[in-house]
């Protein structure tokens, strides 16, 4: 299957800082692609890396075989939506449109002013007097008839309230079914990209600590319950990414292909929002470790 992204040990350092570090990624094509992970983690860094506007410091990126942003041609098969969803507030509604038809090769008026009609918005309305719910969705709606093969967009649904939000959502899902095109969207909120996203990056302190499709990653990550357990007297094949223990009581989060028959364990599934806030909390007793050790 073709890679609408491909990124080997990618990094983006701001001064001596690195943003992103050792990225190393593969994207199928097809997918709705959610990028979670706490601010700062490096995320719209590696989008923008993505569609062109950042150069590499270390390693490479290729988006739908070709360098991001290299050619015209290139530049014409990305769709990307920044963070602050960004319109011309001195601009109508229309001009949009208008302005999209002359940038865009590919565009599709047809879709742009159908998309228009239904979410209500007024074609002589200037973009500047929109909600911020209303100018996400003429963002998206520029996005989406540009006609891109993949549609990146910076946490699209930010400012929006739960309804708009839902919305929001389900337009682009419709969109991907009645276009087969991919999308990567960051967001903070995981219940939304569970919905969503059939394939998944937890991206935490700039480096990637998950990527896969969902499906495979909820079914090789488990919770375990049982009396306490020292994480070495695991099997081998169980790489822990979280753990907790009382006195009496262990629980790990735990990655394995294999099944789990220990009868010691009390196992359980996760959810996708579980499953990222153990690669979060991993992280975060890793830091909380480091920061006791310098201490001492
Ligand atoms: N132009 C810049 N100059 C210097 N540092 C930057 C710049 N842009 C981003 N950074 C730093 O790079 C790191 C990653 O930022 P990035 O915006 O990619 O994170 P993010 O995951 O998108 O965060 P958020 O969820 O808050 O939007 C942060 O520490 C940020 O301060």
């Amino acid at each position: 299957m073709t890679s609408v992204l491909q990124a080997q040990a990618l990094g983006k350092k701001y001064g001596k800082r690195w943003a992103l570090r050792d990225c190393t990624v593969d994207i199928p094509a097809g997918h709705v692609v959610g990028l979670v992970g706490p601010n700062g983690a490096g995320k719209t860094t590696l989008l923008k890396l993505a569609s062109g506007q950042l150069e590499p410091t270390a390693g490479d990126i290729s988006v739908l075989g070709g360098r991001p942003g290299g050619t015209p041609a290139q530049l014409a098969r990305v769709g990307f939506v920044a963070q602050d969803t960004p319109v011309y507030a001195g601009l109508t509604v229309a001009d949009h449109l208008r302005l999209g038809a002359r940038l865009n090769p590919r565009w599709d008026d047809g879709m742009a002013r159908e998309r228009i009609a239904q979410l209500d918005l007024v074609p002589t309305h200037r973009a500047g007097k929109l909600s911020g719910g209303e100018r996400a969705q003429l963002a998206l709606t520029l996005g989406l008839a540009k006609r891109p093969e993949l549609l990146i967009l910076d946490e699209p649904v930010a400012s929006l309230d739960p309804l708009a939000r839902r919305d929001f959502l389900r337009g682009l899902m419709e969109a991907t079914v009645e276009h087969e095109f991919s999308v990567v969207l960051s967001s903070h909120l995981v219940s939304d990209l569970e919905r969503v996203c059939d394939f998944l990056i937890v991206l935490v302190d700039s480096r990637v600590q998950v990527a896969g499709e969902t499906d495979k990653l909820l079914a090789t990550h488990h919770r375990l319950t049982g009396p306490r357990r020292d994480p070495d007297r695991l099997p081998a094949d169980q790489h822990v990414v979280f753990q907790r223990h009382t006195d009496r009581q262990s629980t790990f989060v735990v990655r394995t292909d294999a099944p789990i028959h220990d009868p010691a364990w009390t196992v359980t599934q996760l959810s996708l929002e579980d499953l990222v806030l153990a690669y979060m909390d991993k992280h975060a007793a890793e830091n909380r470790r480091v920061a006791l050790e310098v201490q001492r």
